[in-house]
């Protein structure tokens, strides 16, 4: 088997008085897609989080994360150079961007960061990759829908050059028709950069989709994991039986 691209051993997060996160651990090989689905609250995003190796505010983290050259416990993992490696798509994305700088800029400042070529034609090609015109890298956040703003986080995302990308529900703030073309721009981005993705969704279809692997999450720990497909049509525990019948029945948010 290929050596995994992001591996996570026994990750924990605990706020005070509720464990959010258990005994969760996970492999992703590279270039492969795994859903992350559960009810609302059952920990989807604090875990993405954590593979992304960023903070959860409030909440006390533990557990080990490696990728090639690297290990380290969850909380030093982005500063030992897993931010190299992972870059996280969060669900407001325009809320994430900084206000006061241009799109531009800020795709400027993440190739720069990446140790790559941040001119002006570069900025043109994160931003034609995500199918946005190259003015756009004049607009600032607020002047931008929330199609566009989720596709200039993602330029900001794919100009780290990332391994994985870690996305938390990225359509869940768009309508039905700009949702489905952001979920095919990721699908296009990861095959032509052979990226790994972790998509935190509540949508079976884009996670039998666009997913190679589903991992259903229950209180805080994993409840069942495997091929997508087979997981959405036959699941074997109770709580991806109970979960799967609600998501078909659109009742999971
Ligand atoms: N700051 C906080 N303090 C205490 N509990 C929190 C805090 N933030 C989140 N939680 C709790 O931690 C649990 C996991 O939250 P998380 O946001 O990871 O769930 P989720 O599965 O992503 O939910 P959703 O699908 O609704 O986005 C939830 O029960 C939530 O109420």
């Amino acid at each position: 088997m290929t050596d995994p691209i992001l591996s996570a051993r026994d990750l924990a997060a605990a706020y005070p008085g509720l464990l959010a996160l258990r005994g969760v651990s996970l492999a992703l090989a590279p270039g492969e897609a795994l859903a992350v689905v559960g009810r609302s609250g059952c920990g989807k995003t604090t875990l993405g989080r954590m593979l992304a190796g960023l903070p959860v505010p409030g909440a006390r983290l533990s557990g080990e994360l490696a990728w090639p050259g690297g290990a380290a416990p969850v909380a030093q993992a982005r500063r030992r150079g897993l931010a190299r490696q992972v870059a996280w798509l969060p669900q407001e994305a325009i809320a994430a961007l900084h206000p006061q700088l241009t799109i531009g800029t800020q795709v400027a400042e993440t190739l720069r960061a990446a140790g790559q070529r941040a001119d002006a034609a570069a900025v043109a090609g994160c931003l034609a990759e995500v199918g946005l015109p190259a003015e756009f890298a004049a607009r600032h956040p607020h002047r931008l829908s929330g199609g566009q703003g989720q596709r200039a986080a993602l330029a900001c995302c794919l100009a780290q050059s990332p391994s994985v990308l870690v996305a938390d529900e990225p359509t869940s703030a768009l309508d039905e028709s700009t949702g489905a073309m952001l979920l095919r721009l990721l699908a296009e981005r990861r095959r032509a950069r052979g990226m790994a993705l972790v998509l935190v969704t509540h949508d079976l279809r884009a996670a039998t989709t666009l997913c190679d692997r589903m991992l259903v999450l229950q209180d805080g720990a994993i409840a069942e994991e495997g091929p997508a497909l087979r997981l959405a049509h036959a699941p074997r525990s109770q709580a991806a039986q109970e979960l799967v019948a609600a998501l078909r029945l659109g009742q999971a948010a």
